[in-house]
């Protein structure tokens, strides 16, 4: 199998569906051989970014380029991307082996090739002795690798994947996942992946463009998003995110943030004014009594994960998720605990109002 692939290049992409605004002023560049995430909640426009990459739907403005070339004039058959859609489409009055060879006989490739090519196909996903089954006598993973198979025997420059995991139950997402990414290194294709799931983007994707309301928000690896979120929502999206409301303020030479709840923490270099901090949990910890950088809470709930207990505790006039590591026959602390947090302010990231 060919593994020609190409870069894309997104300009200025705007879409909208009557009045409403779908993509906002999109810009991105996917690298070639990248394996791309688009992230964000239902409605958030991935699959309209995804489809528009693909040519299906409206036409939006801006420019698209797959491989340096311009594809916005182009119906989806012309611009050498495959895709890849969430329901599999695959035709359920054909065989496997009739399924990944149909896009073949479509772009009339000799009969003999088509062959070569379908084998290769089925034994890249590990399928070939299913060639003869008909779709409805293959597990749901395994008609998402025909689907699969049936996209890249076409030898597209790109692949495109829409929610392609969302029809498995959960221990086949995470198997297939781990396929899917090895598949991708294998072929060197550039590919991108759509999903709502940060935990499915964060485990496969190189980078990922966290989108909400049809705009980019940040596009970044997964630890820098995760590290160094741009705003709330990148924040709130990428694992749990205690946040702390409040202003950062010039006492004498230091700085410390004060939160809403009136508790004041020393805080690094940053600008004074009105401010919230990004605080993951596995940065509070529980301390014995108030002393330095700690604040007082009291725990509302808790939860045994099995390595951590996860604890709800009121602090600094908001409610936030702390994380203990469990050690072998230690308890939980009860509701209304009042307890003493060290909270590790080095960790914090600032976001200024
Ligand atoms: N054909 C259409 N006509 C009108 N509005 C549409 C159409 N297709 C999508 N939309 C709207 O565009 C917005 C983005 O939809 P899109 O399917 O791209 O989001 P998404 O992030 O992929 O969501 P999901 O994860 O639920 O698939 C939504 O508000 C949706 O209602």
């Amino acid at each position: 199998m060919k593994t020609e692939t190409s870069g894309i290049e997104i300009q200025d992409l705007h879409l909208s569906f009557g009045d409403t605004r779908v993509l906002t002023g999109v810009n991105l560049t996917i690298e070639p051989g990248e394996f791309f995430g688009f992230l964000g909640p239902s409605g958030s426009g991935k699959s309209t970014l995804l489809r528009s990459i693909a040519g299906f739907g409206p036409r939006p403005s801006g420019s698209i380029k797959v491989g340096g070339s311009d594809v916005l004039s182009l119906p989806p058959w012309k611009r050498n991307v495959g895709m890849v859609f969430q329901s599999y489409a695959l035709w359920p009055h054909m065989s496997v082996r009739d399924n990944v060879a149909f896009g073949l006989q479509e772009r009339k490739v000799p009969a003999a090739q088509i062959k070569t090519r379908v084998n290769d196909a089925l034994d890249l996903v590990g399928l070939s002795h299913l060639a003869d089954r008909m779709p409805n006598q293959l597990s749901g993973g395994q008609q998402q690798r025909i689907a699969l198979a049936r996209t890249v025997v076409i030898e597209p420059q790109v692949l495109l994947l829409d929610e392609p995991l969302s029809n498995l139950d959960a221990s086949l997402r995470v198997q297939m996942r781990r396929e899917l990414l090895a598949l991708q290194r294998k072929l060197g294709l550039t590919t991108i992946f759509v999903t709502h799931d940060q935990e499915e983007a964060n485990s496969t994707c190189d980078r990922i463009a966290v989108l909400d309301k049809g705009v980019i928000q940040q596009v970044g690896r997964p630890q820098d998003l995760y590290d160094n979120p741009v705003n709330l929502f990148v924040a709130r999206f990428l694992g749990t995110a205690n946040i702390l409301e409040g202003r950062i303020e010039k006492s004498a030479d230091a700085l410390r943030f004060v939160t809403t709840g009136g508790d004041a923490l020393p805080i690094g270099s940053s600008n004074p004014g009105d401010a919230a901090i990004v605080l993951r949990p596995q940065n509070i910890a529980i301390g014995e009594r108030p002393d330095g950088d700690t604040i007082p809470g009291k725990v509302l709930h808790s939860e045994f994960l099995g390595s951590q207990i996860r604890y709800i505790v009121s602090a600094a006039g908001s409610e936030l998720v702390v994380d203990k590591s469990h050690r072998q026959g230690e308890t939980t602390l009860p509701t209304g605990a009042e307890i003493a947090l060290q909270v590790n302010m080095q960790s914090a990231v600032v976001l200024h109002a």
